[in-house]
């Protein structure tokens, strides 16, 4: 009983792919012997963050298409036929009973195929604006499981459900002491803590802003934990003390979570959803560079709650310091926005989202 094949495909960046982790570990709780198989793009995180979180992938030979000519685009035709062939390859070996898709380029061939041979597939969008793939892949989806209302302007309304954003278990339930997180990462338990976070791929302009500001930072006497982000590292590494801790990727989220006081981070809507379940005061900083500047409609939906600070990169000059003393200096406002922020959480939405899939499985088998 229960020996379902799963198949999960998304990645590219953080945001994509540990969602796809979530969904698979409830799913493994509620079937232990089921068997999972992610596909992925080569050369991406996923292909190392995937098996570190103890799953099989594989990965496609396939880019994200550029929006100018390029030599990479003219390639792109060749790398989507091989893919096709490739993903179909795996799953008519894998022979899946569901196939999940959680955005990013991979998940394009995998679910394409798979909704070709009759599988059923679950599409999960983070964004409040949906991302091209699984756009495209909407209308051979059973489900489509969002975490903003509206989402029926992208998808079609009858398979559009809320459920929120999945968020790995690990980093609520077994969150560590900020005594066990300070043994990690070799600072003082006793010390306020900001903990940096520049989204999976770190943030260029907030790693330029610490730079700018570590005098400041040590003046209010604040220890630092700075995810830089794996391209930065080398620039940022030699910068780290005693009381500053440089990180290319941290890999102890939960424990990154514990340390902090305040947060600075970029608003994917990954970290958006975590940082609501911790309930942590935020200072956000979304990237301007992404579709839709989406990310400034995800941290300003955080705002309009007074459960968080938004500080645009163009206003970081002028308004940085002012914001960042304050917060450093007042428990009562970082009391009151974590408060806020924690009120925003939809602590649900791995387990809903396991129930649509949960509807599709056969039976019997
Ligand atoms: C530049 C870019 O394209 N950003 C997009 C990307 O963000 P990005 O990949 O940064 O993703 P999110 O903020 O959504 O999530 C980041 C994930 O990575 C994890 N993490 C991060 C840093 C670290 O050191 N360790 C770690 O484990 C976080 O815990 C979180 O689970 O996908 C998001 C979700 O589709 C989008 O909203 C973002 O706009």
């Amino acid at each position: 009983m229960g020996n379902y094949r799963f198949i999960l495909s998304g990645g590219g960046t953080g945001g994509h792919i540990y969602p796809a982790i979530a969904i698979a570990n409830e799913l493994k709780k509620r079937y232990p012997d089921a068997r999972f198989l992610f596909v992925g793009a080569k050369g991406r995180m996923e292909m190392e963050k995937v098996p570190q979180a103890g799953y099989e992938i594989k990965g496609l030979w396939i880019t994200g298409l550029q929006r100018k000519l390029s030599l990479k685009n003219l390639m792109f035709p060749v790398k989507l036929i091989q893919s096709l062939i490739k993903a179909g390859n795996i799953v008519a070996e894998f022979k899946p009973h569901v196939a999940i898709g959680t955005g990013g380029f991979a998940s394009g061939p995998v679910l394409q195929v798979a909704s070709r041979k009759g599988i059923p597939c679950v599409l999960q969008e983070q964004n409040s604006f949906a991302g091209i793939t699984n756009k495209l892949l909407a209308k051979k989806a059973e489900k489509i499981c969002v975490a903003y209302d509206g989402m029926e302007k992208f998808f079609p309304a009858d398979k559009v459900v809320k459920t929120g954003n999945p968020v790995r278990e690990s980093l609520i339930r077994e969150a560590g002491s900020k005594q066990e997180a300070a043994a990690y990462f070799n600072l003082e338990a006793e010390r306020t803590t900001l903990v940096v976070l520049g989204g999976s791929l770190g943030s260029k302009r907030i790693n330029e802003l610490l730079a700018d500001n570590l005098g400041l930072i040590e003046e209010l006497g604040i220890q630092l934990v700075w995810q830089c982000g794996k391209g930065y590292y080398e620039t940022y590494k030699d910068l780290g003390t005693e009381h500053i801790k440089v990180y290319d990727f941290l890999n102890r989220m939960d424990l990154a979570y514990a340390m902090a006081d305040m947060i600075i981070s970029r608003a994917g809507a990954g970290a958006v959803s975590e940082l609501s379940l911790v309930g942590k005061p935020v200072i956000l900083i979304p990237s301007p560079h992404v579709a839709e500047d989406h990310q400034t409609k995800n941290a300003q939906a955080m705002v309009d709650k007074d459960a968080a600070i938004m500080l645009r990169e163009s206003e970081l000059d002028s308004r940085f310091e002012a914001v960042f003393r304050k917060l450093a200096s007042s428990p009562e406002d970082r009391h009151r926005l974590g408060n806020n922020i924690r009120k925003m959480a939809m602590p649900d939405a791995t387990r809903r989202i396991a129930d649509e899939i949960e509807k599709l499985l056969p039976t019997a088998i």
